[in-house]
């Protein structure tokens, strides 16, 4: 039956009223305790085995990466399929706190050969702006990479990694979990869209990612989305490690007027998920030079990661440099000249197009900046915690990875 396996777990069901009066905010599963998790991993179809994999090792994060790109999330034409590199997972799987034991991973006992995985991060979670429960954050893992080789796909293996990972999360005292989908299952917190800026119009049109506009010619359309030279931001740079205490201040201040957000608990975090990394993350401040005390002052933040597709079966192009949108904070420039710089720096960074969800304020700069809708959603889900009404992508300040 389908969602059976959904229907088992502690998510607010599809048949549960929608009624905000009734709901009560907060976990839907309660006094639960470490003590009472299974101690042994769940059992396995026969000839498979559990593993943690080794992602600060690069045999361990190649590993993974070759999984993920042979088998992880295609478009809904089948002619993508994300391409996370090995220091792209190396960064996104350990931050500060994270565990090994969190990097599930499944082998097939005779060949050692990694056919599926599943991972688990900490991250303090805000639900709800006032809600007495989750305004200080709640101490939830951010669950991604979710992955089952193509030849195993009729195992139902999902289930079994989605209640191990749970265990070994449980085991540590936690007890609930932010998680994004493209399908619909028990139920959307946020329903989003995601758009996407043509930067090379033409190779899109040529791998199939854009069609040429009715009436359209490409000379026309290249000239459409042409950008200036320059960013227009005055004292945009590259973030740089002193920047991060600034940083975490002007995020936790930015992120407190949404439902759904996370809060940075350390400067060690802050340099952890912004400073710049090569073909991962690309953070910029706006330094508006020194103040009274002789220190630089930042007033906004902007950046963007790396997640290149795989072209499916195109000898031409092999694949399609996507920058996604991370976090942006305009205080002095606006968002829209904030965002058109984040366009010229991902041009400038040989990106093909930019990507952005409907979240946070995104949606005040897609039309004036050239965005198209994409074709598909993203949905947003925590486990085992109920909220009166779903969220608007507005409401939205959490960007999983
Ligand atoms: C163009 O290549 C693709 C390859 C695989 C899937 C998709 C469509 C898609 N599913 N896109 C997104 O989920 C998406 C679109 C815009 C911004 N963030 C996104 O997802 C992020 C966040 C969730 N984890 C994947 C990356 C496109």
């Amino acid at each position: 039956k389908k969602h059976s396996f959904w229907e088992s777990q502690p998510v607010k069901q599809f048949s549960e009223e929608q009624n905000s009066e009734t709901v009560e905010e907060g976990p839907v599963q309660v006094n639960q305790d470490a003590k009472g998790v299974r101690e042994t991993g769940y059992a396995l179809p026969g000839g498979y085995e559990w593993c943690d994999c080794d992602i600060s090792s690069a045999e361990g994060a190649e590993e993974v990466y070759t999984l993920l790109s042979e088998n992880y999330v295609e478009d809904d034409d089948n002619m993508f399929r994300f391409n996370y590199s090995s220091h792209f997972l190396s960064w996104a799987l350990q931050p500060p706190g994270f565990k090994p034991f969190w990097h599930v991973g499944v082998r097939v006992i005779k060949s050692k050969k990694l056919v599926a995985f599943i991972s688990a991060i900490p991250a303090k979670i805000r639900v709800g702006k006032n809600s007495p429960k989750g305004k200080d954050g709640v101490s939830m893992v951010e669950i991604n990479f979710l992955c089952v080789h193509k030849k195993l796909r009729t195992k139902r293996l999902a289930p079994v990694l989605i209640r191990e990972i749970t265990r070994r999360v449980n085991l540590f005292d936690i007890w609930q979990a932010s998680y994004t989908a493209g399908v619909i299952i028990p139920t959307p917190l946020a329903t989003c869209r995601y758009f996407h800026r043509s930067l090379n119009p033409k190779k899109l049109i040529e791998v199939g990612f854009s069609k040429l506009g009715k009436r359209m010619t490409l000379s026309r359309t290249i000239k459409l989305h042409k950008l200036p030279q320059k960013t227009s931001t005055p004292g945009l740079r590259r973030m740089s490690k002193e920047d991060a205490p600034q940083v975490l201040e002007l995020l936790n201040a930015y992120l407190a007027q949404f439902d759904l957000a996370c809060l940075f608990q350390s400067v060690d975090e802050v340099e952890h998920w912004f400073l710049p990394r090569e073909n991962v993350i690309y953070t910029y401040v706006v330094d508006a030079g020194e103040g009274k005390d002789g220190k630089r002052k930042i007033t906004d933040i902007m950046s963007f990661y790396s997640l290149p597709s795989t072209i499916i079966g195109n000898e031409h192009h092999k694949e399609l440099r996507a920058a996604f949108s991370y976090y942006n904070i305009a205080n002095t420039a606006s968002l829209k000249s904030l965002m058109e710089d984040a366009l010229i720096c991902a041009r400038d960074e040989n990106f093909d197009v930019f990507n952005a969800l409907d979240i946070m304020q995104n949606a005040e700069f897609m039309k004036d900046l050239k965005f198209g809708i994409g074709d598909g959603h993203l949905q947003y889900y925590l486990y085992n915690w109920k909220v009166k009404k779903a969220l608007t992508p507005q409401q939205v300040g959490l960007v999983l990875l």
